[in-house]
């Protein structure tokens, strides 16, 4: 449904997208992960030519995208970061506004305008003006303005953040609804959990680049790590560290502030071991816990860094 080629763009000396590539079939929720900064928001905005590119090509539902290609724009929902409403307008107003764009039949647009305002949890506020809304009901708004016409394809850029967990919930439910009554969605966010709950494929993005794509479980089966195990309030001298490190399956070690951080390759009783060492050491200790591999393990292992700043 899009195919992304080789997409460089610049600002200036900054090389923003880096040769990035992706392919994003019907049907998907898909995931664009990476830390702020990492190019998200410029390869949407080149995907949907609201911004110039130096190289590559980008073909949406087969045709080469355009900035006047506004057969293909039609089909396309966007949420883009910045809340775009009319202050003078009410939500219902406004929602409306915006669904008539794509849709000129009264009793069609008024059916679609009361789904989305329903989709949005905005029922009680279609009266109010934008200046009204909290953050969160602004967000909701932005949305509800962006999918009222129900696309094919919907866009949003990090639509949660700054979003109270009550809305995030609520949007991250409507999403899922939204691809179930026919939407593709593209999602970027650099929260890995949303990504988790929703994405049914992820791109991993750095510095301009997709360094992993796959569904969750493909991506975390790419990794070295297969748990983390955490021992809290423990105080190691640097041979005791070095031990942990020594043993089976243990591949990094961190620990700071008398927490100990052991990333363990997939095997049977790391914690067993890690514990018994602990033990015949006569080392106490306080809480101890063993985590799946997260998508932060991911980015980690392939980039060296952390997903969150
Ligand atoms: N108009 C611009 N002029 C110059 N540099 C820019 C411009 N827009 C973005 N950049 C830079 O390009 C890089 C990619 O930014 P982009 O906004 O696409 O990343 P992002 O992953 O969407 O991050 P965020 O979540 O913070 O929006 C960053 O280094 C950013 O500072």
């Amino acid at each position: 449904m899009i195919q992304i080629e080789n997409l460089v763009k610049r600002y200036g000396e900054l090389l923003a997208l880096d040769h990035l590539n992706l392919e994003i079939e019907e049907g998907e929720i898909f995931g664009l992960l990476g830390p702020n900064g990492s190019g998200k928001t410029t390869a949407i905005n080149c995907m949907l030519a609201l911004l110039k590119y130096d190289k590559g090509t980008v073909r949406i539902f087969g045709e080469e995208m355009s900035p006047d290609n506004y057969k293909v724009k039609q089909q396309i929902g966007i949420v883009l970061q910045n809340v775009a409403v009319f202050d003078e307008l009410t939500v219902y107003e406004n929602i409306d506004y915006f669904c008539g764009l794509y849709v000129k039949d009264k009793k069609e647009r008024k059916k679609l305008v009361d789904e989305a305002i329903h989709f949005a949890g905005l029922e009680e506020y279609t009266k109010m003006r934008p200046k009204k809304l909290s953050g969160g009901l602004l967000r909701r708004l932005n949305i509800a303005c962006g999918i009222a016409h129900k696309p094919r394809l919907i866009i949003m850029d990090e639509p949660t953040v700054a979003v109270d967990p009550q809305s995030r919930n609520r949007i991250l439910e409507g999403i899922k609804e939204l691809n179930r009554q026919g939407s593709t969605v593209i999602y970027t966010s650099h929260y890995m959990e949303e990504v988790e709950q929703i994405c049914t494929r992820i791109a991993v993005i750095d510095h301009g680049r997709s360094v992993a794509v796959g569904t969750k479980e493909e991506l975390k089966s790419m990794i070295k790590t297969g748990e983390t195990i955490t021992v809290e309030s423990v105080a190691l001298s640097d041979g005791q560290i070095a031990a942990v490190g020594a043993l089976p399956h243990v591949f990094d070690v961190k620990y700071k502030e008398q927490v100990l951080k052991v990333r363990c390759t997939r095997g049977k009783h790391n914690l067993m071991r890690i514990l018994s060492y602990l033990q015949e050491e006569e080392i106490s200790f306080g809480r101890v816990f063993s985590e799946l591999p997260t998508l932060n393990d991911v980015f980690l292992e392939i980039t060296g860094k952390e997903l969150r700043d």
